[in-house]
C-alpha cells in the first residue's frame, strides 16, 4: 500500500469499476464518485493526494471541477481523462491548471505512470510521517502538513521523547525545501562557550583554537531547514544574537566582516512550558514571539493512548528485523500492560521497553511478562545495596538472567561503549559497572 489517496470522478460505472480495480491493485487508496458535485462534497470531508476526473460528466463537467480545485485546493494535483479527439480541450485544461491529461481509451500503465509521476513526492513524504493513530495526533500531523508548505517558523513543544525531532523532519520533508538540507543543533548538548561559534560559524583566528574557517549551522542550512532543538537552553546573551539573525535574515561569522544572506526555515523545539519560562525571565519575550509563529504541541503518550499500539508495533517490527526475528507479535496482555503505563519517557521509553521485551522473549512473541518497565532502571534500590544476594532477592534469579542478557545485548549493540549502554538502559555508569562485575562473577565473559 502506498498510502496515497486518490479521488476518482467517473460516471461510466463499467469504466469506474475497472479504474478502481487497477488503482487498488497498484496499492492506491481510492474513492470513486460519479459527479463533480459529489467530488466537491468529498473534498470538503477528506484529504486527497490527487484528483483524477472524467471531462464529460452530468451536471458540472470536469473543467468546472478543475476550476474548483484550482481555486480551493491549489496544491492538489488534478488530471483529466478526455475522450479521444478532444485534445484541444485537454491542452486548455493543462493551461487552466490540470497537471496532466489522458486520452481515452488509455492503457493501465499510462494511467499508473501519470499518477505515480504526480504523487511520488507525496508517497515519500508520507513514509516520513510520524506514526499517529490517536485523533489528537492525526489532527497534529494534519496541521504540521499544512504549515509545512507555508515556510512559517514553527515552535514544537512537548515532553521529552514525545517525537519533536521526528515531527520537525516531517515538516521539512513535506515542505518545498525538502531537497535542501535539514540541519539540527541541540542547544542543550553543546557547551555554552561553543554554541555561538557552532550556530554562526567562525573565521580562522577568531579565537584560540580556530585554526581554520568554519561555516555555522545557519549557513549549512541555507536553502533548507534549521532545527534549533531545546532552544530554551541557551544563555540570554546568545538569545539576543539569535534574535538579530532571525530578524535580519543574515549571519556574520565570529571574526568575520561580511554578513551572509540567509534563506533558512527555522523550527525550534522545547520541552519546557515556554510561556512560564518567559515570565520567569529565562527566555527573551521578543525571541519567544519570533519563534512562536506557529506552535505545535505533542501530547505525552499517556494522553494519546490510541498511538501506543501502532507505535509499539512499529518499534517491535523495527527491532525484530534488526535481531532477525520473524513475525514478531504483541499479545493482548502485553498491549494492556503498555496501555496502562504512564510513560514518563514517552516514545523513547517505549522504544527501550520494546527492545528489552524482544531480548527477554527471545523469539519475538511478546506477552506481559516480557514488558518490564523498571527492571533495571531502579538504581536507587540497586545502588543502596550492592550485595549480590540482595539484588537476587529483588529481581529474582530468573529475572537476573534476563537482565544479564539485556546488558550483554546492549553492550553488543553499542560496540562496548559503556556510557551509551548506561544511557540506553536508564542506569548510572556506576550501576552498569557493578552489574558487569556481577556478570563476570557468574562466569559471563564481558569483553
Ligand atoms: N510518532 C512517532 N513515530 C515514530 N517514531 C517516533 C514517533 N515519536 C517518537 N518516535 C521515536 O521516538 C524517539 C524519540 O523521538 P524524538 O527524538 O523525536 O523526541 P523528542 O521529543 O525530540 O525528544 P527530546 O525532547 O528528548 O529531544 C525517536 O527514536 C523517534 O524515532
Amino acid at each position: 500500500m502506498t498510502d496515497v489517496s486518490l479521488l476518482v470522478v467517473e460516471d461510466d460505472h463499467g469504466l469506474a469499476e475497472a479504474l478502481e480495480d487497477t488503482l487498488l491493485l497498484a496499492g492506491y487508496k481510492c474513492l470513486m464518485v460519479d459527479s463533480s458535485e459529489q467530488a466537491i462534497l468529498e473534498l470538503k470531508r477528506k484529504t486527497f493526494d490527487m484528483v483524477v476526473s472524467d471531462v464529460n460528466l452530468p451536471g458540472m463537467d470536469g473543467y468546472g471541477l478543475l476550476q474548483h480545485v484550482v481555486d480551493h485546493f491549489p496544491e492538489l494535483p488534478m488530471m483529466l481523462m478526455t475522450a479521444y479527439g478532444d485534445i484541444a480541450h485537454a491542452v486548455d485544461a493543462m493551461r487552466s491548471g490540470a497537471v496532466d491529461y489522458l486520452l481515452k481509451p488509455f492503457q493501465e500503465t499510462e494511467l499508473l505512470e501519470a499518477i505515480a509521476k504526480h504523487t511520488s513526492h507525496v508517497a515519500q513524504v508520507k513514509s516520513h510521517a510520524p506514526i499517529a493513530k490517536d485523533p489528537a495526533s492525526i489532527a497534529l500531523i494534519d496541521l504540521a502538513r499544512r504549515v509545512a508548505v507555508t515556510d512559517s517558523t514553527v515552535l514544537i513543544c512537548g515532553e521529552s521523547g514525545t517525537g519533536k525531532e521526528v515531527l520537525s523532519q516531517y515538516i521539512h520533508s513535506a515542505s518545498e525545501r525538502s531537497t535542501g538540507p535539514f540541519v539540527a543543533i541541540n542547544c542543550a548538548a553543546i557547551p555554552e562557550n561553543m554554541l555561538e561559534a557552532m550556530l554562526f560559524g567562525y573565521e580562522k583566528g577568531a579565537y584560540t583554537g580556530a585554526v581554520s574557517s568554519q561555516a555555522g549551522k545557519f549557513e549549512q542550512a541555507n536553502g533548507g531547514t534549521l532545527l534549533l532543538d531545546e532552544v530554551t537552553e541557551m544563555d540570554i546573551g546568545l538569545q539576543a544574537k539569535l534574535l538579530r539573525v532571525l530578524q535580519e535574515q543574515e549571519v556574520e561569522r565570529l571574526g568575520g566582516k561580511k554578513p551572509i544572506k540567509l534563506d533558512v526555515r527555522i523550527i525550534a523545539t522545547t520541552n519546557r512550558d515556554l510561556g512560564e519560562y518567559v515570565r520567569n525571565g529565562g527566555f527573551r519575550e521578543d525571541l519567544y514571539y519570533r519563534l512562536n509563529v506557529f506552535p505545535l504541541k505533542w501530547l505525552p503518550i499517556r494522553e494519546r493512548k490510541g498511538d501506543i499500539q501502532p507505535l509499539a508495533e512499529a518499534l517491535l517490527l523495527k527491532h525484530a528485523q534488526k535481531m532477525r526475528l520473524d513475525n514478531p507479535l504483541l499479545t493482548p496482555s502485553a498491549l494492556s500492560k503498555l496501555e496502562a503505563h504512564s510513560w514518563p519517557g514517552n516514545v523513547r521509553e517505549l522504544e527501550n521497553v520494546i527492545q528489552r521485551s524482544l531480548i527477554l522473549s527471545g523469539q519475538g512473541r511478546i506477552s506481559d511478562e516480557h514488558i518490564l518497565f523498571d527492571m533495571i532502571s531502579a538504581p536507587k534500590v540497586e545502588e543502596a545495596d550492592e550485595d549480590a544476594s540482595e539484588a537476587a532477592s529483588i529481581l529474582g534469579k530468573g529475572v537476573q538472567q534476563h537482565e544479564f542478557r539485556i546488558i550483554a545485548q546492549a553492550l553488543i549493540d553499542a560496540k562496548g561503549k559503556r556510557k551509551e549502554v548506561a544511557e540506553t538502559l536508564g542506569i548510572s555508569p556506576r550501576t552498569l559497572r557493578y552489574k558487569i562485575a556481577k556478570m563476570r562473577e557468574c562466569g559471563i565473559e564481558v569483553d
